[in-house]
């Protein structure tokens, strides 16, 4: 009889795999989610058992997670080079292109991400997908002009041929959603991205965008976990190519 992992079992597995990679000494980019706290977690445990790390936090969440755990912590300013990143993901394709931000800390991610030798994207099996897309993609915009922003959103993303709805994060009936950086996040269901590499520089060319949630060329390994145990795609050893 095959025994069925519930989604959190396979995230839990997805990130220990992950952290059987993690050496004595790394400085480690802690990622934010339910996946990376499950990393978070287990690394704590390994923390406690004598293994010395420093985690550079995503976001606020998970370096309350990481105090509680008594992970030594650091930020950027201080360590501004990282060994690996462990992070979870909302969408990734075989190129190892990347959704993130649904948990709303996709710019420190990515700013961490890109600081780091390698970033690891830890997974179940319900993540992977042949076009991007069907998750909607988060857009973090400044709150100054955000009307404005939304509008120039819509126009370039019109002139790509992409069709759909653009709607505001909140956090609470008629409550914005405010990220750790004091933005807002617009939702972006576009369906299928058929040109990420077009998409994101068209974004990045909006004056009041300040981030979007692909990820590109940043990923170096996606540990997937599914129901026949843990796959691994990219290169665990190197950076990105
Ligand atoms: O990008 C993220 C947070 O900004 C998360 O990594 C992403 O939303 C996946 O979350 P989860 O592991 O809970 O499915």
């Amino acid at each position: 009889m095959t025994a069925t992992l519930s989604a959190d079992a396979m995230k839990r597995a997805a990130a220990q795999a992950a952290l059987d990679h993690v050496a004595h000494g790394m400085r480690l980019g802690l990622g934010t989610g339910s996946t990376a706290a499950h990393f978070v977690d287990l690394l704590g445990a390994r923390v406690r058992d004598g293994l010395e790390v420093v985690g550079v936090p995503t976001s606020e969440r998970t370096r309350l997670q990481a105090e509680g755990l008594g992970i030594k912590l650091s930020t950027l300013d201080e360590t501004p080079e990282l060994d690996l990143t462990i992070d979870g993901a909302d969408e990734f394709d075989a190129s190892l292109r990347l959704i993130k931000g649904g948990g709303g800390a996709l710019l420190r991610e990515k700013i961490v991400a890109a600081a780091s030798m390698r970033m690891f994207v830890i997974a179940d099996a319900t993540k992977e997908v042949g076009t991007l897309g069907a998750f909607p993609l988060p857009v973090e915009i400044d709150r100054f002009g955000a009307r404005s922003t939304r509008l120039h959103i819509e126009r370039v993303v019109r002139g790509l041929g992409l069709i759909g709805t653009i709607t505001q994060r909140l956090s609470a009936p008629d409550t914005p959603y405010v990220t750790d950086g004091g933005h807002f996040i617009l939702d972006c269901a576009f369906g299928a991205i058929d040109a990420p590499e077009a998409l994101s520089e068209r974004l990045y060319a909006i004056p009041g965008v300040v981030d979007h949630g692909l990820f590109i060329g940043l990923a170096t390994a996606i540990f997937i976990a599914g129901a026949g145990g843990v796959r691994i795609i990219g290169d665990v050893t190197g950076g990105p190519a």
